[in-house]
């Protein structure tokens, strides 16, 4: 079948590897080419001898399958990722077994805390009110173009920022300032990407002597390093100095005073979560410096991409699709502000709950636009899928999301349009697309900040359409980058212009 198809060619010794590289610059569009011409699963065949063989699937029985918690101890992230994303550390992305269930153990406790919650809540409203709407304000008065992609890449780097350590590294001020923190973390994901693109030998090699692109990659870990060590250690002494403060009974009084004139609810980050936590026999491994860096790294590659590609092809979607921005715009209206003298409206969190039509619409920005458009495993035993292929032992597994969103035999003839009514039920969003939406992955490893994104997107999808209409500048290509995340190529370059709300 394979030396026939003209999208998939089985080559001597090279295997179908040409295909591959002749096509790296558009790989999503291409697995959906070919795993459309293959029905759905296509076994790919490196070089002979490359280790570089994988199957690769679209199919949602098989995902299913892979991430059930039935089979998912079978199907684990492995070591070989492990190695090429080291930089993440033993943190809860790069880990398997009981490490993973450890840390997802903690995470998901001290995640579902109403003190973090609230957190999640004030922080990212005061970020939209006090950063991002101005931001936009200033270049709508301007009249001049944002690149509305690295607009939302620095807010979600300072919304998680905020929320996973308590700091506000500011990369979203109005002259883009270059942060070592968030530039670190850019380089290391762009030198990881060709990690996947030379055999493992030469990279290894280059790290040991620490050389071209590695080099670039160790200085961007040496960065990571050193700037959460100072978030981790001024975290600890502001502690220190609290715990100080309440075993001494005249501060402790004054501070009790204070709460009571503040009356507001505790809220707090999740660095401080894991600090401070009670069980502090359990917690002491949990509590180490090198844990906690972990932690946080981990935190901010899961929650800040991710977030700002959906925002941005959110964006994107909305411009070629007016009648739908009509319609969250009628959703939007019918919510009364609370401060309706207000210049610049910032929604609150209770009034994010209530836009079943926006929370709709991004759901469908989410199932065309996964931003993690291909999901990798390995396989630790021989094994069937449903789809009938067969699994070794050692073998790579690629679940295409991008691929899945495109099959008219999962989604229907119009699985290319961008309709958020597939989402919606006379009781509001549909709950029964769990068999084939695998955006925030499925089983005992689905994404543990779902619902701080829907948070994120949210106040920022609806208090950015509320003030201000963003047009597309016309004449740009639009389609993804070759990355592990769903960015857009060439970036987004928009125009804003103030509503008369
Ligand atoms: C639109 C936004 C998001 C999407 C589409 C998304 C998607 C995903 C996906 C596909 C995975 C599985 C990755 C894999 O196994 O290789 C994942 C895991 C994870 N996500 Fe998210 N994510 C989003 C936002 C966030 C945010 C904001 C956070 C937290 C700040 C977060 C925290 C995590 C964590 C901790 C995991 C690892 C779970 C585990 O392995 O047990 N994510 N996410």
């Amino acid at each position: 079948l394979f030396d026939r198809n003209p999208v998939l060619r089985n080559w001597p010794v090279v295997g179908m590897l040409p295909s591959l590289l002749a096509n790296t610059a558009r790989i999503h569009d291409w697995y959906t080419e070919v795993l459309r011409a293959c029905g759905g699963t296509v076994p790919f065949k490196g070089p002979w001898l490359s280790g570089l063989d994988m199957l690769v699937t679209s199919d949602p029985a098989n995902v299913s399958y892979i991430t059930s918690t039935t089979h998912a101890a079978k199907y684990p992230k492995g070591e070989e990722y492990r190695e090429i994303f080291d930089i993440l550390g033993d943190g809860i992305l790069n880990a398997d077994a009981d490490s993973w269930r450890i840390q997802r153990k903690w995470a998901h406790m001290l995640m579902r805390q109403r003190r973090f919650r609230l957190y999640v809540d004030r922080t990212s409203r005061a970020k939209v009110g006090s950063a991002l709407l101005p931001l936009l304000d200033r270049a709508a008065r301007d009249g001049h173009a944002l690149d509305l992609q690295e607009v939302m890449q620095r807010f979600t780097f300072d919304a998680t920022c905020i929320l996973v350590c308590g700091v506000d590294p500011g990369c979203l001020s109005p002259k883009f300032p270059v942060v070592p923190f968030a530039k670190a973390v850019d380089d290391a994901k762009e030198v990881i990407l060709l990690r996947h693109t030379v055999p493992r030998t030469w990279w290894r090699l280059m790290k040991l002597l620490r050389l071209g692109n590695e080099k670039l990659l160790a200085e961007a870990s040496d960065t990571v390093d050193c700037c959460i060590a100072e978030y981790v250690s001024a975290r600890r002494n502001e502690l220190l100095e609290a715990k100080a403060k309440k075993n001494n009974p005249d501060e402790q009084k004054e501070e009790e005073k204070e709460e009571e004139e503040e009356e507001e609810e505790e809220a707090v980050d999740l660095l401080t979560s894991y600090m401070d936590h009670e069980a502090e026999e359990a917690m002491e491994k949990l509590k180490s410096d090198k844990f906690l860096r972990d932690v946080i790294l981990n935190m901010l590659v899961a929650g800040r991409d991710t977030t700002s590609s959906a925002l941005t092809w959110f964006f994107w979607e909305l411009s070629r699709n007016p009648h739908v921005e009509s319609k969250i715009m009628d959703e939007l209206t019918r919510t009364k502000s609370r401060y309706p003298k207000s210049p610049n409206r910032v929604f609150e969190s209770e009034e994010l709950n209530g836009l079943p039509y926006l929370h709709a619409a991004l759901c469908e920005c989410l199932r065309l636009y996964p931003s993690v458009p291909i999901v990798h495993k390995s396989a630790v035993e021989a094994d069937t899928l449903p789809s009938g292929h067969r699994v070794e032992p050692g073998m790579k597994l690629y679940y295409c999301l991008y691929a899945m969103a495109r099959m008219e035999a999962i989604w229907g003839e119009d699985c290319n349009e961008f309709k958020p009514e597939r989402w919606v039920s006379e009781g509001g969003t549909r709950r029964d697309h769990n068999d084939k939406f695998f955006s925030f992955n499925a089983g005992p490893r689905s994404c543990l900040g779902k619902g701080i994104s829907f948070t994120h997107m949210k106040m920022v999808a609806a208090s950015t359409l509320y003030n201000f209409h963003v047009q597309v500048v016309p004449g740009q290509t639009v389609c993804p980058r070759t990355s592990v995340i769903l960015h857009m190529k060439n970036g987004l370059l928009v125009k804003l212009k103030r509503r008369c709300n």
